[in-house]
């Protein structure tokens, strides 16, 4: 398939056993060096200089043709490689007219269905442009090499065991776990609270009292409960993620223990050690038992009642960034992209859908090269907020 030509396969992504653990301890250790706030926010400003005055744009949607997606390839491209892809003000950068053909490429219908079709007739002219994308990614390492920064890259970079190959496949996935999720959970956030302007209101109001003018910082992104309730709420109802590829059960003794409680029938089940497990995050985000009306967007199920505080949520329950051993290594750094973002758009913007939006009666989401579950091609209006 020609994903893994471009996606590589000694990444953390696709190793397994020992050589998991070696790239899972270098990649967390180069993700938990530091979270790049301030960063996020010089980005979100320059994605709203972008944005003008407002008015009628795409969100942060499956393509990467729209300047408010960008952020989020700029997001993860500029904080977790330490390299500018300029995607937000350039519109034609040869990066996004590269990465956009091969991943249309990667996606067509008819390859994906019947994968055999690469190899009797194989796309030569699509070979290429991904054999040249790849190439970028190593240019890319080694100017890195020569001219380390404070990004996740120049950390793994640290690591004396890891070949250049393998660097530059982690690279890939950084660069592709990072803003296809990202961008869906802050489609989905944007949407419901257009719908629920009350919730808009009431964060909004939250995050002007922390923030006044600011930017936001570690500090005073603790005392915006609510917004993280809204945040959280958004990745329960509509996670990017719906089902975690395969769990090897012998790696996941978690499952063991939440697979039993969460069949409501009491029956339970024998899982040979080493099956592949898929765990369907959707059923569990949507078990009545758990999370009473399940279909309502409702942040208040993430605050304790009366104190106004984030409520503790039993982390089985609530999956967007999997669980175990194989859970996403990047939720934190993920959890302050999308509050920096998501709290500077209140901040600054105000937004409402559009009265012929597709996704008036409901969300409607797409699925992208990845299987990625991601709002399709919504449109949203911004206005500025008056100061
Ligand atoms: C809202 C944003 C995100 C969500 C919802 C998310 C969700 C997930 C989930 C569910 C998994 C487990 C997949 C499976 O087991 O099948 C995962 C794995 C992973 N994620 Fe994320 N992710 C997000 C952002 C990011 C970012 C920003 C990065 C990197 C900068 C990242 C890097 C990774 C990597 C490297 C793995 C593989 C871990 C392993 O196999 O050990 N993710 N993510």
């Amino acid at each position: 398939m020609l994903l893994w030509r471009f996606v590589g396969r000694t990444n953390v992504i696709l190793s397994n056993g020992v050589n998991w653990q070696r790239h899972s301890r270098v990649v967390k250790s180069a993700l938990n060096r530091n979270v790049p706030i301030e960063k996020f926010a010089s980005l979100t400003k320059r994605l709203f200089s972008v944005m003008g005055d407002g008015g009628r744009l795409l969100t942060f949607s499956t393509t990467l043709t729209e300047a408010s997606r960008f952020i989020l390839c700029l997001l993860s491209g500029t904080t977790a490689l330490g390299h500018d892809f300029n995607t937000i003000v350039d519109n034609h950068s040869p990066f996004v007219a590269k990465y956009n053909e091969v991943m249309d490429s990667i996606a067509s219908p008819l390859f994906l269905v019947f994968p055999k079709l690469e190899t009797w007739f194989p796309r030569k002219h699509v070979i290429r442009k991904i054999d040249d994308l790849v190439n970028d990614f190593g240019k890319l390492l080694e100017d890195k090499k020569q001219r380390p920064g404070n990004d996740m890259l120049t950390y793994m970079l640290e690591e004396p065991e890891m070949t250049d190959e393998e660097f530059r496949d982690n690279m890939v996935v950084f660069f592709i776990a990072g803003h296809d999720t990202t961008a869906g959970a802050m489609s989905s956030f944007v949407y419901y609270l257009s719908k629920h302007p009350e919730a808009q209101v009431r964060a909004r109001k939250e995050v002007v009292a922390a923030l006044g003018k600011d930017e936001p910082n570690i500090e005073n992104l603790r005392h915006m409960p609510f917004l993280q309730a809204c945040i959280r709420e958004s990745l329960r109802i509509n996670t990017p993620i719906v089902s975690c590829l395969s769990l090897m059960v012998i790696l996941s003794p978690i499952l063991r223990a939440i697979i039993p409680d969460l069949c409501s029938n009491g029956k339970s089940y024998h899982i040979p050690a080493k099956a592949s497990v898929i765990m369907n995050i959707c059923a569990i985000h949507y078990n009545e038992t758990y999370w009473p009306n399940p279909y309502k967007f409702d942040p208040t199920r993430f605050m304790n009642q009366g104190d106004g505080e984030e409520a503790r949520i039993d982390a089985s329950l609530w999956l967007p960034f999997a669980l175990g051993p194989r859970q996403c290594p990047a939720r934190n750094f993920a959890m302050y992209e999308l509050r920096t973002l998501a709290s500077m758009l209140l901040q600054q913007w105000e937004w409402n859908l559009p009265a012929d939006s597709p996704h008036h009666d409901s969300i409607k989401n797409g699925f992208s090269p990845f299987a990625l579950s991601l709002p399709k091609d919504m449109d949203i209006i911004f206005r500025r907020v008056e100061q």
